[in-house]
């Protein structure tokens, strides 16, 4: 299987993709998720950005490749899905830690896994174009992040939805 990594530079715009990724700062022992685990060989290695200034955007990229169509010339909806999956849950780790006034790169910073997912197929989403996931922070209530993306191929929304992140229960950590 053909391993990529989301390129993480141009074309979204005026947008800016500001800082680390939050899975940079994952440790070891969490870094084995599908979607953004940096050690996972076979996943998506998805990076999750602040967009901006305003600590409530966040940006994602993910090019998918021909593996991962559905109908020739068209992307899976499983695989749109889950890159709004774990932006979703990238976004949540970034706003939740951001809101507990709490460091990243700090042992205390908060993880987040998916309680709902919700998505909204728009669009048949084109192959081979860099997908560009944009997440707005709704809600931070406790152990609970509600965020709304969208996805964009180009100039076109090809898909939106929204993810209610908890936090990592201790039953999933790994130690
Ligand atoms: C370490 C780095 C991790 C990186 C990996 C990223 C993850 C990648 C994405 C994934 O694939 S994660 C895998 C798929 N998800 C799971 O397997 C989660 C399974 N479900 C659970 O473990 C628990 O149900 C869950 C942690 C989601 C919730 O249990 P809690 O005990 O934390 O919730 P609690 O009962 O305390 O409720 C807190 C609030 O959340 C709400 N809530 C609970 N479960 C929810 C749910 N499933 N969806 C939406 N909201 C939910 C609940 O209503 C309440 O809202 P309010 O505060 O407003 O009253």
């Amino acid at each position: 299987m053909v391993t990529r990594r989301a390129e993480a530079a141009g074309g979204a715009g005026a947008t800016v993709d500001e800082g680390p990724a939050v899975q940079d700062h994952y440790p070891a022992d969490a870094a084995h998720c599908y979607g953004c685990g940096a050690r996972n060989p076979f996943g998506h290695h998805l990076k999750t950005r602040w967009a901006d200034g305003s600590r409530t955007e966040t940006i994602t990229r993910f090019t998918p490749g021909p593996e991962q169509t559905a109908m020739p010339g068209y992307v899976y909806g499983g695989l749109v899905a889950s890159v709004l999956d774990c932006s979703g849950t990238g976004s949540a780790a970034l706003a939740g830690t951001h809101a507990a006034g709490l460091d990243l790169e700090g042992d205390g910073s908060l993880r987040y896994v998916t309680g709902t997912l919700e998505v909204r197929y728009q669009r048949p989403t084109p192959m081979s174009v860099e997908l560009v996931v944009r997440g707005r922070v709704e809600e931070v209530k406790g152990r609970k992040v509600t965020v709304a993306l969208t996805m964009t191929a180009g100039e076109d929304e090809v898909a939106s939805g929204r993810v209610v992140a908890l936090q990592l229960p201790d039953e999933m950590r790994s130690s």
